[in-house]
């Protein structure tokens, strides 16, 4: 499966440009024969979020119209990173995926605030697991600060995905805690993990990029570097199920130990 990672700025506080941006993107990834193309976390508004009453997505509706349309147009399947919503006057940090007939196949409210930027102040929490099927893999995706929390990446990937999508807007300065945990994640659940995260800078931030594949055994396989743009990578799924057929991870697993 080839997937494309878009490594993106992001306009800070303006959806429209966003849009036009990552619709540049899918088209990119599409025209280089992508199956699959990442988004990072909130690129619609950025972290931009005492202005959310304005700019936040509808219920998402904007965004799930357009990535829709823009998956079936190009056949492509769209891991569409994170949007700001709003919901009843509330704020999410929502997550949607697409397959490349346009079917919404998964939507994920992001579990762990992260403080330091704010974000509990204005955003309400997701309170559910995020596993769905993609271009036939069964996989999931987190936000961000919730790559820290293998607890919970656990719950997930204990339903049996072969791949771990994390999409962020990660600063600069913890990027080496970012490369290890995404090692980390990719070996103690013996999956593929594909993460996003943007570049530029907003108000209080500087993003560096550090897009990342890994495979199964914990190997970078792609390393984006700092700048704006797409880059590809082939993977092997069957690669999971040769990992785990080597060490039983999840048949060893003893969860009446665990609290
Ligand atoms: O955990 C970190 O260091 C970064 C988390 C973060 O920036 C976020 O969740 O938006």
């Amino acid at each position: 499966m080839k997937i494309a990672l878009a490594q993106m700025d992001v306009f800070l506080g303006n959806p429209k440009k966003n849009f036009e941006k990552v619709q540049q993107f899918v088209i990119q990834a599409a025209e280089k024969k992508a199956d699959l193309v990442v988004f990072p976390e909130m690129w619609n508004t950025g972290y931009a979020l005492s202005a959310l009453t304005t700019i936040a997505d509808v219920d998402g509706r904007l965004t799930q119209e357009k990535l829709s349309k823009w998956a079936k147009e190009n056949q492509i399947s769209i891991v569409a990173g994170s949007v700001a919503t709003q919901t009843s006057g509330k704020f999410y940090n929502c997550s949607y995926s697409f397959d490349a007939s346009g079917n919404l196949v998964s939507t994920y409210n992001k579990v762990h605030l992260f403080g330091p930027m704010n974000e509990e102040k204005f955003i309400q929490s997701g309170t559910k697991e995020n596993v769905f099927e993609l271009n036939g893999i069964l996989s999931s995706a987190v936000i961000c600060y919730d790559l820290r929390f293998p607890e919970w990446i656990r719950t997930n990937m204990a339903k049996g995905p072969e791949i771990l999508y994390v999409v962020a807007q990660w600063p600069k300065e913890r990027i080496e805690q970012w490369k290890i945990l995404l090692q980390a994640r990719a070996i103690e659940n013996q999956a593929f993990v594909v993460a996003v995260n943007r570049v530029g800078k907003d108000q209080n931030n500087q993003f560096d990029g550090h897009s990342l594949v890994v495979n199964p055994l914990g190997k970078i396989i792609l390393a984006c570097g700092v700048n704006e743009g797409l880059q590809l990578v082939d993977i092997d799924p069957s690669e999971v199920m040769r990992v785990r057929g080597q060490i039983p991870v999840f048949e060893d697993r003893r969860v009446e130990l665990y609290h």
